[in-house]
């Protein structure tokens, strides 16, 4: 499967170590994300991943431009409900192509290890 992985700067921690703890799982898909957290997933993980653009400059609008043209199965995005983004207009337009095509879209860790698990299940059916 394709997954996306994205992650505002306050959660970037968050998703390496989540990254970190599924490697096993995580590696079995093709990867894609934004690019900073592109950056830090590969250089802390060594997962391969296929980077876009940074989210501020493009990076969402990429990857919601992969969501509208099927290519991506499930998203996992670490959003900061807590800080204010620039580019928030493109972080909505994001989540709502996710519901156009009905593709999976984890906000927060617990929901993201939910999906995972889940995406692994169906795959190994
Ligand atoms: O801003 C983001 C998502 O809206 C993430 O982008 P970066 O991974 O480039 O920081």
């Amino acid at each position: 499967m394709n997954i996306a992985l994205i992650a505002h700067d306050k959660k970037k921690d968050a998703l390496v170590s989540f990254a970190q703890e599924n490697f096993d799982l995580l590696n079995k898909h093709q990867l894609y994300a934004t690019g900073t957290t592109g950056g830090r997933v590969i250089d802390e993980t060594g997962l391969n991943v296929t980077r876009c653009k940074s989210g501020p400059l493009g990076g969402d609008q990429e990857i919601g431009a992969l969501v509208a043209n099927g290519e991506i199965n499930a998203i996992f995005f670490f959003r900061d409900p807590l800080t204010a983004q620039p580019h928030e207009p493109d972080v909505s337009a994001l989540l709502r192509l996710s519901d156009v095509y009905d593709v999976p879209l984890a906000t927060n860790e617990g929901t993201a290890a939910a999906v995972l698990l889940l995406i692994d299940k169906l795959d190994r059916e």
